[in-house]
């Protein structure tokens, strides 16, 4: 129902979702404004490769450019600055944030002229992301496309094994992503997945810590790219470690026999009884923005431990402070900690030893634990490993530039790795537009939700299924699941009211829902297996647990029918991190996203790991039209968000 067609338009497209707006193809204003608008199709545009230089200029542009004093000075000045410097064009701040200039058709022939040079203009305004340039994307592609095997990695051969059988459940065919081609061997400090550039004892022995940044687009397994090479790290140093612990006890065993009877009051070894050297000392910690995030990777790291034999515990509000503190402080030894900043601030605020062994750190969602309300926890936490830290580990599916300032001040020698796709929403992921203010939703936001996710339901699943893709639809037991975000959290809760009078199976997740519920509601979208133990305590906790976790939404009583075999889970920017949704092949977009960051983690809940994906945005009389339609310009071209 979504796919494109030569003879219909992406407006129309959309609103194909719904019978009555299809219906009126006539009056599809959006199509009317996209057609004027959209440049030729498979082109990019000159302006986004700032790699190029800018582009040849007339001699007043030179001038223009030479004498303006701006902050743009010096920067990527193409068409922004030179329409600012119009009169007729100059707009207050006050009227780019609301838009109202952008949400009408352009009037002049030169502006349209401009507007099809440049497909991402209102995004330019917004300018959420870093830029990698396209020369630099390029040279990566071509480093990368020799590197495509496990085998082609220095890790221990049980690592490399345990990739396949535990990791990967078993998927055949394996080839690492980019991001991984990338990231292993940088962090293994090996030339060319073969040769160790640099000896692990010479790595041990230099003080000076590495930092990394990973970046790369959502689902494409930026996690096992971390992991594989700290686990071979601890692994070695381990073996180090007890090669140096048997020669010392050799010789205590030689000088013992020796002195045996020659003296009375020796100091004891240590005993059999004594905890192990890494209780409560791990050697890798790995942070992580939300307890949910702490379940998924911990449960992919225990899985590796099954086979490769380490210690890890995960940390985070789900637990009791027992079920901590029996974790950190396991006789037998922990190697790695999986945790949230909040958590981990505050045991190491009052037991600092805790980071004193530590050489591998991970900010996973770096974007989000490096940012104002996460950065002081994060940063605290950093600086206590700072001592015995080898590596520093971040990793990111997008670089906002907040955080490329942060980086350029605070880690000015990070390595950055970065990916040739970056910033870029896979084009197997279609994106529609739904005009909530046509007939029969005339403005109704929740209305326009509801019909959506009626028409995603009632879809032949055969049609749905079309990319045979086997996980969705078999692990997910045939049902449709579906996310919606939304802007407010608040609004979360009253969607999901008002879904369920429609007939919706709807739950919302936010802040708000109970902590304990979470992990559950999630599972039924990630297809995470829930740990038994989980689930006898949860029973323990909560005696009644098919007492839905939200205030139970009133069914209204002139319910006549119910939406079978679909799920609707309404969150917020909480659940757009991270989450490897798999089961998941529909996003609504209930709100038009603030930025392009938000557009890129939302709709990365889908087409994760080369799936196919549909995003649908609610788009009302208020909302950014043109940014929406240069997201799906910049999709359908497979080009990169600025
Ligand atoms: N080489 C591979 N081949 C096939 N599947 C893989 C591979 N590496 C990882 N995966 C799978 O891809 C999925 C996504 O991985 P992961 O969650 O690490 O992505 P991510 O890049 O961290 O995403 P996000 O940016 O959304 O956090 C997981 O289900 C993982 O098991």
């Amino acid at each position: 129902m979504f796919r494109r067609s030569p003879s219909i338009c992406p407006f129309c497209e959309a609103s194909a979702i719904s019978k009555a707006l299809r219906s009126q193809p006539q009056q599809c204003r959006g199509a009317a404004t996209l057609q004027k608008r959209r440049p030729s199709r498979m082109t990019l545009s000159p302006n986004a490769n700032v790699a190029k230089g800018p582009p040849r200029s007339t001699t007043s542009e030179k001038t223009v450019r030479h004498t303006r004093n701006s902050p743009f000075g010096g920067m990527n000045m193409t068409e922004p600055p030179r329409r600012s410097a119009d009169p007729r064009n100059r707009i207050s701040t006050a009227e780019q944030k609301r838009g109202s200039r952008f949400t009408k058709a352009s009037s002049s022939s030169s502006e349209k002229d401009k507007e099809r040079k440049d497909p991402m203009r209102a995004l330019k305004m917004q300018r959420a992301l870093a830029n990698v340039s396209y020369e630099k994307r390029g040279r990566v592609k071509q480093e990368l496309a020799e590197m495509d095997s496990f085998e082609q990695f220095d890790l221990l051969p049980t690592i490399k094994e345990s990739v396949v059988s535990q990791a990967l459940g078993g998927l055949i065919d394996l080839s690492p992503t980019p991001i991984q081609r990338l990231a292993i061997p940088a962090l293994l400090g090996t030339e060319d997945g073969r040769r160790r550039k640099r000896k692990q004892a010479d790595v041990s022995a230099s003080k000076e810590m590495q930092q990394f940044l990973l970046a790369a687009e959502t689902g494409s397994g930026k996690t096992l790219a971390y992991v594989l090479p700290i686990i071979d790290a601890f692994k070695r140093a381990e073996k180090a470690e007890q090669e140096a612990e048997r020669i010392l006890a050799a010789q205590q065993q030689h000088n013992d026999a020796l002195k045996k009877h020659s003296q009375m009051f020796e100091l004891e070894g240590p005993s059999k009884d004594d905890p192990h050297p890494s209780t409560g000392r791990p050697r890798a910690i790995i942070l992580l923005p939300t307890s949910e995030l702490v379940s998924q990777v911990g449960a992919l790291i225990k899985n590796l431990s099954h086979t490769i034999k380490f210690k890890s515990a995960m940390i985070s509000a789900n637990y009791t402070s027992t079920v901590i503190r029996n974790r950190l402080f396991s006789p037998g030894g922990i190697d790695i900690i999986i945790s949230t900043p909040h958590l981990l601030n505050s045991i190491t605020t009052s037991d600092p030893n805790l980071l004193s062994r530590v050489t591998h750190l991970v900010i996973d969602e770096a974007d989000s634990l490096l940012d104002r309300s996460f950065s002081p926890l994060t940063s605290a936490i950093v600086d206590r490993a700072t001592p015995s830290l080898q590596q520093l580990i971040l990793c990111s599916a997008t670089i906002p530039r907040s955080l490329d300032t942060y980086l350029t001040k605070r880690f000015p020698a990070i390595h950055r790795l970065t990916t040739p796709n970056l910033h870029a929403i896979p084009r197997r992921v279609q994106l529609s537009v739904v005009d909530i203010d046509k007939v029969p939703c005339q403005g109704n936001r929740d209305l326009a939700c509801a019909q959506t996710i009626w028409d995603i339901g009632k879809e032949n699943p055969l049609e749905q299924d079309e990319d045979h893709d086997s996980s969705s639809s078999s692990s997910g037991g045939g049902e449709k699941k579906i996310l919606v975000f939304v802007n407010e959290r608040e609004k979360a809760g009253e969607l999901a009211t008002y879904l369920s009078s429609k007939g919706i199976d709807a739950t919302a997740l936010s802040r708000d829902s109970d902590e304990r519920r979470q992990a559950e509601i999630l599972a039924a979208f990630t297809g995470a297996v829930l740990p038994a133990t989980s689930q006898r305590q949860q029973q323990q906790r909560d005696p009644s647990p098919q007492t839905p976790p939200n205030p139970s939404p009133t069914i209204s009583p002139t319910i006549r029918r119910e939406l079978k075999a679909t799920k609707a889970l309404i969150t917020t920017d909480l659940h757009s991190r991270g989450i490897d949704t798999l089961l998941v092949k529909h996003v609504i977009l209930y709100d038009v996203p603030h930025t392009s960051i938000d557009f890129i983690h939302r709709l990365g809940r889908v087409g994760r790991m080369g799936r196919r994906g549909r995003g649908v945005v609610l788009v009302g009389g208020k909302d950014r039209r043109d940014v929406v339609a240069e997201v799906r310009g910049g999709m359908f071209r497979g080009q990169a968000l600025i």
